[in-house]
């Protein structure tokens, strides 16, 4: 496994691996991953990156589902990604809500520290924060990651919006980033 940081990619869950909803994906029957997403993560691990997430969940913090079911989604996660030959290295997630006044609820880079040390990385400056919200790439730009914004989940309404995207990349989906990381932009 490179530990270069720009072969790192951090990706947001809710609207990038996964369908997102305005009630919260609150069981393991509301999870559902888009099929190219894991393809694209698959992809990416055998071309040499490592994987990890960074996802809010309020949806505990509000009561509408615990960390037990929280697992049960990760744990789908986890075996469709092997499944398809590749591996995450590491979920992280915040369960807490927004008066919660927590460090690791993105925007803030908590969970993008505790994937940092969990890896055992020296820095994350130059690794791809992957996200369909401003709040996760201002999560990653506060650590130094390169911006990708992809158009699925809220990505196309961050986009309208247009604000905060000056550093950022957009991409339709998970699958054109990891095809032009892999086939355009070769990493030393
Ligand atoms: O996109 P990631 O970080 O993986 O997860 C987002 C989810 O935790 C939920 O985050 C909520 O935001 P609030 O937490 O209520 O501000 C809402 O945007 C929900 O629609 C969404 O499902
Ligand atoms: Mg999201
Ligand atoms: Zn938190």
């Amino acid at each position: 496994m490179s530990l270069l940081p720009e072969r790192l990619i951090i990706l947001d869950r809710d609207g990038v691996i996964n369908q997102d909803s305005d009630a919260y994906i609150k069981s393991l029957a509301e999870w559902i991953p888009y099929p190219s997403a894991i393809d694209a993560m698959a992809r990416l691990y055998k071309a040499g990156y490592t994987l990890a997430v960074a996802t809010n969940q309020s949806g505990i913090a509000r009561g509408y589902y615990d960390e037990k079911t929280l697992g049960t989604m990760h744990k789908r996660l986890q075996k469709l990604v092997s499944n398809a030959g590749g591996e995450i290295a590491h979920i992280a997630y915040c369960p807490h809500g927004p008066d919660d006044i927590c460090h690791c609820r993105k925007p803030l880079p908590g969970l993008l520290e505790d994937i940092q040390k969990k890896l055992g990385r020296k820095t994350l400056e130059g690794s791809w924060m992957v996200g369909d919200s401003l709040r996760d790439l201002q999560a990653g730009e506060a650590v130094g990651c390169h911006s990708i914004l992809v158009r699925t989940g809220k990505g196309q309404k961050t986009e309208a919006k247009g604000i905060g995207l000056e550093k950022a990349q957009v991409f339709d989906d998970l699958s054109a980033f990891a095809d032009w990381l892999i086939n355009e932009n070769p990493v030393s």
